[in-house]
């Protein structure tokens, strides 16, 4: 596969690491030679690839250039050592600790996490009630598939809150799903980048987390929605750089709407920073499409 235009370029970056590796221009013109029925166009050359070849999208390879790529079959790849931002064999899971977190974030994270797995008596460990939800800078990350899939990945989808380069300046955060007891928790750590109030968080980010928090629940509990409607008061400010607790609990279903209603609080939930309710509505991919 060459990657020759944009649409190569974003199927190259969602298959990065599961199973697509980058050819040097010597593996390209042998693998190209040996097994490829259909030649390279003539414009390609391995000594001079201006017409074939784009600027790596990746930060963390500025100015490296990417030519082709194979696909290996899962069971069969081999190690490699990829020097950039996705060099493991899954997407990054964002909502895992990194070194911008405070410790009073880890430790909540902590918290919650051994929550969700419970050791037995014989030593072993089960699930627990609590779930932590993966988190990705992309919702492509989530499309399985089937027409709208392959449609949606044509796209360069991005989730925002987690496409802030610098760690800790925007959105940390990680949320937790109680199965049974249709309830989520995100602890939720802002960063300097999201300031509103001198000091504070602006009031639009809150919304956004909210939005997120309550929107993650209701995909989590009715696949695919929208928000429809997000009702906030703001009662105290929040800090920048302190650690919230975002809590979501699913009021009621209706047919198509869930009704979700979201509390922010203190890390010690003494005081309620910010309240909501959200009616979410379950849609077909082909709305998202525009269709
Ligand atoms: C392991 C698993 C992990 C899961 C990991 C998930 C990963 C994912 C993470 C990202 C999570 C981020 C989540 C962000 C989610 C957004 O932020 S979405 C972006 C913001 N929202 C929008 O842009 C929506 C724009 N609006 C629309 O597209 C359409 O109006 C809607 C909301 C889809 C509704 O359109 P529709 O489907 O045609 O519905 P429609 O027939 O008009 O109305 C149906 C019913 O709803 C009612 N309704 C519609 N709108 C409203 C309203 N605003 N107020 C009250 N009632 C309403 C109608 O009255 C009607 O009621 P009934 O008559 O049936 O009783």
């Amino acid at each position: 596969m060459l990657l020759c235009c944009r649409a190569c370029r974003t199927m190259f970056s969602r298959l990065w690491g599961r199973g697509v590796r980058l050819l040097s221009a010597p593996e390209a013109t042998a693998a190209t030679a040996f097994q490829s029925p259909t030649p390279l166009p003539p414009t390609w050359n391995p000594d001079n690839r201006q017409d074939h070849t784009i600027p790596f999208p990746f930060s963390g390879a500025s100015g490296m250039r990417a030519v082709m790529v194979e696909v290996i079959p899962l069971n069969i790849r081999p190690f490699t050592m990829a020097p950039w931002l996705f060099s493991s064999s899954q997407p990054r899971d964002y909502s895992l600790p990194n070194s911008s977190w405070s410790s009073e974030m880890q430790k909540l994270y902590e918290h919650y996490n051994n929550m969700c797995e419970v050791d037995t008596e014989g030593g072993n460990k089960v699930k627990g009630a609590w779930r932590r939800l993966p988190s990705y800078n992309s919702c492509l990350e989530y499309v399985t598939g089937g027409q709208g899939g392959s449609k949606v990945l044509q796209q360069e989808a991005r989730l925002f809150t987690r496409n802030i380069e610098e760690q800790g300046a925007g959105f940390e955060y990680v949320v937790f799903m109680k199965k049974h007891e249709k309830t989520c928790i995100c602890v939720f750590q802002p960063g300097h980048l999201l300031e509103g109030p001198p000091g504070y968080v602006h009031g639009g980010a809150i919304a956004t987390m909210i939005d997120s928090v309550t929107g993650t629940h209701a995909t989590y509990l009715s696949g695919l929605i929208m928000t429809a409607n997000l009702t906030i008061n703001y009662r105290s400010p929040i800090p920048l750089g302190s650690v919230v607790l975002v809590h979501s609990s699913l009021d009621k279903v209706e047919g198509r709407k869930a009704f979700i209603s979201c509390q922010v609080t203190s890390s010690d939930g003494s005081k309620l920073h910010t309240e909501a309710t959200g009616l979410f509505l379950k849609v077909d991919v082909r709305h998202l499409l525009g269709a």
